[in-house]
């Protein structure tokens, strides 16, 4: 167990790194001609599935072009190395940003036209390639394939066999390390919260389009690499190598492998192509392997050999005493640091109404929140509470009215620019993202303050570490503040109910929301977390955040709200402070179920 704790100290990019070296030298240890090739046909295979594990994996899109992607980059350094462009840095930078080039063109009409369009368009184009290539006969060959490609050279000088193995292990180490670096930052938090929720990615600030659409084109960035390798292994590229058999060897090796894991597909890829893909009787029946492995794999090994792998590491944890913190909130409010102001914006819902085909499920409703205020939105089931949330949050647009953050108006605006103004909220049941730390899933509530583009985040420029720093800092504190923070490495989606609803209350709040939209935080929580949870509440208000709190605890409500506001049937019944409110008889009839007589509370409330 000594030996575990230490293997655990270490970075975990050491591993994966040490064995990518280990390949880099393995020509030192007398590797045959015919290995050295599968090995080089094993990166390549591995540069396409982490495409596809990217886009799959973590933005949770099935796409299924990286063949189209593959032909595009093996054509495009084909016709270069014919034209007299040799170089293999250039030809590399040119495939990967001609399949980038594709991945976007051919993603937008999929992406614009939602569901599983993308997965269908990605399917046909892989359909098409053969056809595609064959149109363009007399440049691409056609169906005989490309012939003539000079052999690749660096910096003028040609790179035979021996060094193209080193350019093809060293292509992969590299952009697995890209890769590393854009997974473990926020925007690879970004893609998994995409792929949990499209509607907790847009209240974060994450344009769901725009994610999407950028995990399917990176994905094609390598795919694009990978096809220029190919083209001068062979120096030779037919229509066949790209056709529906090697989609769906990419789609099984990273079902093998693991999608969500980066070093996954480099495993389903070497199993792949050091396995089964060697045998030329296995090439003839490769579709019914692939086919079959599909269905048992797809059901049988979810989360592929990665997630065992985790597994068996979490059970070694275990065993090593290395998890295990508890899951109880720490001590009570008095413990809690004091929190920094939180300015809030106004929020005024103007006479808003919205009907799903014949439910009129807002009518006309009004709205008033003050900064430094709670305004509890109440009523019974199907009042329409929710639909006013959705709406001030971008995600329904009204039939009519106004909503207004301080003096923007959002109503109609998309979910996530209404969350660039300031909006934050939880949601009925909490929605974290899987295989996240409590931390990074705290964090992730930043994700629309101090941007950092991905090219600094897999360069690791400054700005990164910048923002990296802002972004620990901010969720350390916020966690701090909800009595979490000694669970901060935990899997956010382990903790129990009352912790996930805190945590979710803790990534709302880091981004310093103008306006906080708490959406029955308290349901499910015991007498102690609902304690909890009032005191940070009233916390902040007293930061100055403006608040709406959506709620069926009417004791709660009663001892929280500045203001209720009493929703039935979509219309407003009723609003003002609690000591109105628990007395007024409509509210009475209509949200507690009190006939006015026969209650010692109605009788008050009618005296
Ligand atoms: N997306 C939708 N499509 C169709 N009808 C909807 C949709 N969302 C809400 N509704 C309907 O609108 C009405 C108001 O629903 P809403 O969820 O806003 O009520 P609520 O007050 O939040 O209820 P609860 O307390 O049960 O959460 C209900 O009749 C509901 O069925």
């Amino acid at each position: 167990m000594a030996l575990w704790r230490l293997i655990r100290s270490a970075p975990g990019w050491l591993f994966p790194l040490a064995a990518g070296l280990l390949m880099l030298f393995l020509p030192e240890f007398g590797l045959s001609f015919a290995l050295s090739r599968q090995v080089q046909l094993a990166c390549i295979l591995a540069l396409v599935v982490s495409g596809l594990n990217l886009s799959l994996g973590y933005a949770g899109e099935l796409a299924l072009g990286q063949a189209a992607m593959y032909a595009a980059g093996a054509y495009t350094a084909g016709l270069m190395s014919i034209a007299g462009y040799t170089d293999i840095v250039l030809q590399l930078t040119v495939s990967g940003l001609v399949a980038l080039a594709v991945g976007i063109v051919t993603g937008i009409p999929g992406l614009r036209l939602g569901s599983w369009s993308l997965a269908m368009t990605s399917f046909f184009l892989v359909l098409l390639v053969p056809d595609i290539i064959a149109v363009f006969g007399e440049t691409t060959g056609g169906r005989n394939g490309l012939s003539g490609i000079e052999p690749a050279t660096l910096f003028g000088e040609a790179i035979d066999s021996d060094r193209f193995y080193l350019v093809v292990v060293i292509v992969a180490i590299l952009w697995f390390a890209v890769l590393r670096n854009l997974v473990v930052s926020r925007h690879g938090i970004a893609f998994r919260t995409l792929k949990q929720s499209p509607v907790l990615a847009s209240s974060v600030g994450i344009s769901v389009f725009r994610m999407k659409l950028l995990g399917y084109a990176i994905g094609a960035f390598p795919a694009g690499l990978a096809g220029a390798l190919f083209a001068n292994i062979d120096m030779y590229v037919s229509p066949e190598a790209f056709g529906f058999t090697f989609a769906t060897a990419v789609l099984a090796a990273c079902i093998l492998g693991g999608a969500t894991s980066v070093y996954g597909a480099a495993v389903g890829a070497a199993i792949m192509q050091l396995g089964p893909n060697q045998s030329s009787e296995f090439q003839q029946y490769a579709l019914v392997f692939y086919g079959g492995f599909l269905i048992l794999g797809g059901v049988l090994l979810s989360g592929g050999l990665a997630k065992v792998a985790k597994q068996a590491t979490a059970r070694l944890d275990r065993a090593a005493g290395l998890t295990g913190r508890g899951t109880r909130a720490r001590p009570g409010d008095t413990d809690r640091p004091a929190m920094e102001p939180m300015p809030g914006r106004a929020l005024v819902v103007d006479g808003i109404s919205k009907a799903f085909g014949g439910n009129q499920a807002l009518d006309s409703a009004s709205l008033r929140a003050e900064p430094g205020s709670i305004t509890a939105l109440i009523g019974p089931n199907g009042s329409g509470k929710t639909t006013m949330l959705n709406m001030i949050c971008g995600f329904y647009r009204p039939d009519s009215g106004r909503i207004l953050i301080g003096d923007t108006e959002v109503q109609g605006k998309a979910p996530e620019r209404v969350a660039g103004c300031g909006v934050a909220r939880t949601f009925q049941t909490p929605d974290i993202p899987d295989g996240v730390t409590v931390l990074e899933a705290v964090a992730s509530g930043r994700y629309s303050t101090d941007r950092v583009s991905m090219l600094s985040t897999v360069l690791r420029l400054p700005r990164h570490h910048r923002v990296r720093a802002a972004d620990i800092a901010e969720a350390e504190r916020a966690l701090d503040v909800v009595g979490l923070s000694h669970l901060r490495d935990e899997t956010a989606t382990a903790l129990p109910l009352g912790m996930r609803r805190l945590l979710e209350v803790a990534r709302s709040v880091v981004a310093e929301p103008r306006v906080l939209l708490l959406d029955e935080v308290a349901s499910g929580l015991d007498e102690d977390e609902v304690e909890r949870l009032a005191g940070l509440i009233r916390q902040l208000r007293d930061a100055g955040c403006t608040i709406v709190l959506v709620e069926h605890n009417f004791r709660l409500v009663l001892a929280l709200a500045d203001t209720i506001v009493v929703l039935a049937q979509g219309r407003v019944i009723a609003e003002g402070p609690p000591s109105e409110i628990e007395h007024n008889p409509r509210v009475l009839s209509e949200y507690l179920g009190v006939v006015a007589e026969d209650t010692e509370l109605a009788g008050e409330a009618t005296s």
